[in-house]
């Protein structure tokens, strides 16, 4: 296969056939003392696009993404990195680690410029680079700053800068969101957009339902070390049965003589909707009919596939009840 023309800004490195996956774990398990922390994975990442890894605290993202940078050598299974060994892929790779941490006297270019020299750029390219992102991003005035004098989240951005100037063909991130603001936020966003579009393979953990939603081409869910979930939003989205959710001070009790309506539940302690839930294929605007005909007015009518929240929390529930059992 070939990978896609590289027009970006980072184009030109002249690399022109790839493997086929970007990731590949097959059977990996990691345990720290008897504790299991991630237990038998297996994931087929394509190459290209942009994968969310979620999953509850302890869930074991940090680890296995560890595990994809050769900081943890797993204690069974195999892990490859376009379609080598990850010792040998590793400057391919870029990571953006979880606890933040740049040398805090080192200006903002030279920072940057550091991290693309280990992973092989030459020091004038690396700086080069370096300042040609700062700028990109909006921080070509704070190129000279020392990164103890910016701002968190500039710093790291900063840091976001020297996991992908040495132009990674995998960029991994760990909680890339975790400490922005909004604005940053939707700056991170477009520009993990733009390297996805440089034909890069992005695979980022996330806390925030809402970004992995917006962003990802692909989704994993892990809970206790385990995979739960992979695949797209829509194919999460159907792991919960198809409902409405209604918003009225009446008992809507008589909407399960609808045709189509699997239950209705009153709303739970808290939530103001009522939720009806509905057989394959039926048509969710018969309830709305149904209620005109009651003369009940709702206030609220939502036919839309439930949230990502939504199938995430349900997908812990259900680890944790089996966990449990
Ligand atoms: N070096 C370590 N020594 C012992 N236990 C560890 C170590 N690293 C991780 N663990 C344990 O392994 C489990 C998975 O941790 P991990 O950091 O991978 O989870 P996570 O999904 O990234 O969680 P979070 O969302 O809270 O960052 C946790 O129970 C954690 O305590």
């Amino acid at each position: 296969m070939t990978a896609p023309p590289r027009t970006g800004f980072l184009a030109g490195s002249g690399r022109t056939s790839m493997p086929e996956w970007a990731v590949e774990l097959r059977g990996v398990t990691k345990r720290f003392g008897d504790f299991t922390a991630v237990d038998r994975l297996d994931l087929n990442l394509p190459k290209g696009g942009i994968l969310g890894f979620l999953g509850p605290n302890g869930a074991g993202k940090t680890t296995t993404l560890r595990m994809l940078l050769g900081l943890y050598a797993p204690d069974e299974g195999a892990v490859r990195v376009l379609g080598g060994p990850v010792g040998k892929m590793r400057p391919r790779i870029g990571f953006l680690p979880e606890e933040r941490g740049l040398y805090r006297r080192a200006r903002a270019d030279e920072a940057i410029a550091y991290i693309a020299t280990l992973k092989g750029l030459h020091r004038r390219e690396a700086l080069r680079r370096a300042r040609a992102l700062l700028d990109r991003f909006g921080l070509g005035d704070f190129a000279r700053v020392r990164i103890e004098g910016l701002s968190k989240g500039m710093a790291q951005k900063v840091q976001l800068l020297a996991a992908v100037a040495h132009d990674p063909d995998v960029v991994i991130l760990d909680e890339p969101f975790a400490g922005l603001d909004p604005v940053n936020q939707t700056d991170l966003q477009a520009f993990l957009i733009s390297l996805a579009a440089e034909g890069k393979t992005i695979l980022f953990s996330t806390h925030t339902m809402e970004h992995a939603e917006r962003l990802c081409d692909r989704l994993v869910i892990l809970a206790k070390g385990k995979k739960r979930f992979e695949g797209t939003l829509a194919e999460a989205q159907r792991l919960l049965p198809r409902r409405a959710r209604i918003g009225a001070a009446d008992d809507l009790t008589f909407l399960a003589a609808v045709e189509g309506v699997a239950g209705v539940l009153a709303p739970a302690p808290g939530q103001p909707h009522w939720i009806v839930e509905l057989k394959e294929g039926a048509d969710g605007r018969l309830l709305l009919q149904a209620c005109f005909e009651r003369g009940v007015v709702p206030d609220f009518f939502d036919l839309n596939p439930p949230g990502l929240t939504e199938v995430f929390v349900a997908v812990v529930e259900k680890a944790n009840a089996e966990g449990a059992a």
